[in-house]
């Protein structure tokens, strides 16, 4: 069961007080002769959002499964609440496992239930004595509460856009009231205005339900628009956790490709433009914005 930061353990409906319900200790992850991860450390703080970036193959993926148990490390120790994943029996983890929700790259939806059965699949497993009729209303407020019209409840994943499929799942890692939040890569294949909305709507939950966020993305906007901090994988371990912009004054060079490279740059800059704009009825910035939307790209 998970504990607070004394070893005592926390009721079924009582949150987690503590500073960090993530902690990762000296993370050993090898696949045969490969070591993906070596001596990495990693503390997530309760409240934030916390993006996770690296190059392809970082083992970004790695490290999410690892946490929430999917995968069995070499060596190390994890801390999910207080409660150590590394060495719970499965049962013990049971305690843990109900207060996080985990959206997989893709979705991972059964494609044989409709979106509210999906949703429902975890309330099931954790809360069997749940009537049917409850499980119902449950499914369909998950599915509205991440920006679903309520017809979706009834739809099958195949009848849904990519930003569809992506609410769905996030609709069913809402589904236990999770105080964690385990995205992996949510909006990659979106367009920008998907990708935008998804950022917003995560930004809000986050906000309205005390979320902690962990978010594994490759998307710079992303990165700009609602990290509270940014976890860099490099060189088998994080080798650095920041804001953006104190990340960008680092002097390692996948840092400064990454941050400071074109894209990084242009992420900037509509990260700056949109803060004008929501200062537009200021007469400065009206004009600011104006100037900067006519600079011709690369010239910003
Ligand atoms: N089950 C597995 N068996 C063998 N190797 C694996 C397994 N899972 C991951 N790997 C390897 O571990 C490394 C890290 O993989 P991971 O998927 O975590 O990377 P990532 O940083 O998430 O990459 P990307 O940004 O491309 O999604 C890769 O080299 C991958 O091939």
């Amino acid at each position: 069961m998970a504990e607070d930061e004394t070893g005592r353990t926390l009721g079924r409906h009582e949150r987690y007080r503590g500073e960090y319900p993530i902690v990762v200790e000296g993370l050993k992850n090898a696949f045969g002769e490969q070591v993906v991860h070596e001596n990495l450390d990693l503390k997530v703080k309760r409240g934030e959002i916390l993006g996770v970036v690296g190059g392809s193959g970082t083992g970004k993926s790695v490290l999410m499964r690892s946490i929430i148990g999917l995968q069995t490390p070499a060596e190390g120790e994890i801390k999910v609440f207080g409660r150590s994943m590394t060495d719970a029996e499965p049962d013990e983890e049971i305690g843990v496992r109900n207060r996080w929700g985990v959206l997989f790259q893709g979705g991972a939806l059964f494609s044989t239930l409709t979106v509210g059965e999906n949703v429902q699949v975890p309330l099931k497993q954790f809360y069997p004595e749940i009537p049917h009729q409850l499980l119902e209303e449950i499914a369909r407020y998950k599915v509205m509460l991440s920006g679903l019209p309520e017809e979706a409840v009834s739809k099958y994943p195949s009848e849904l856009s990519g930003g569809m499929k992506k609410r769905a799942g996030l609709a069913r890692a809402l589904a236990l009231d999770p105080e964690l939040l385990f995205l992996d890569e949510p909006t990659a294949g979106l367009d920008p205005i998907g990708a935008a909305a998804f950022d917003n709507l995560t930004r809000e939950l986050k906000a309205t339900l005390g979320l902690t966020v962990f978010l594994i993305t490759h998307d710079l906007d992303t990165l700009h628009e609602i990290c509270d901090r940014v976890a860099v994988l490099a060189d088998k371990r994080v080798i650095a956790v920041d804001t953006v912009p104190n990340l960008m004054e680092l002097d390692h060079p996948w840092i400064q490709e990454y941050f400071n490279g074109p894209r990084g740059r242009a992420a900037l800059t509509a990260q700056a433009l949109d803060e004008l704009r929501r200062h537009m009825d200021m007469p400065v910035a009206a004009h600011a914005v104006k100037a900067l939307d006519k600079t011709p790209p690369g010239k910003a």
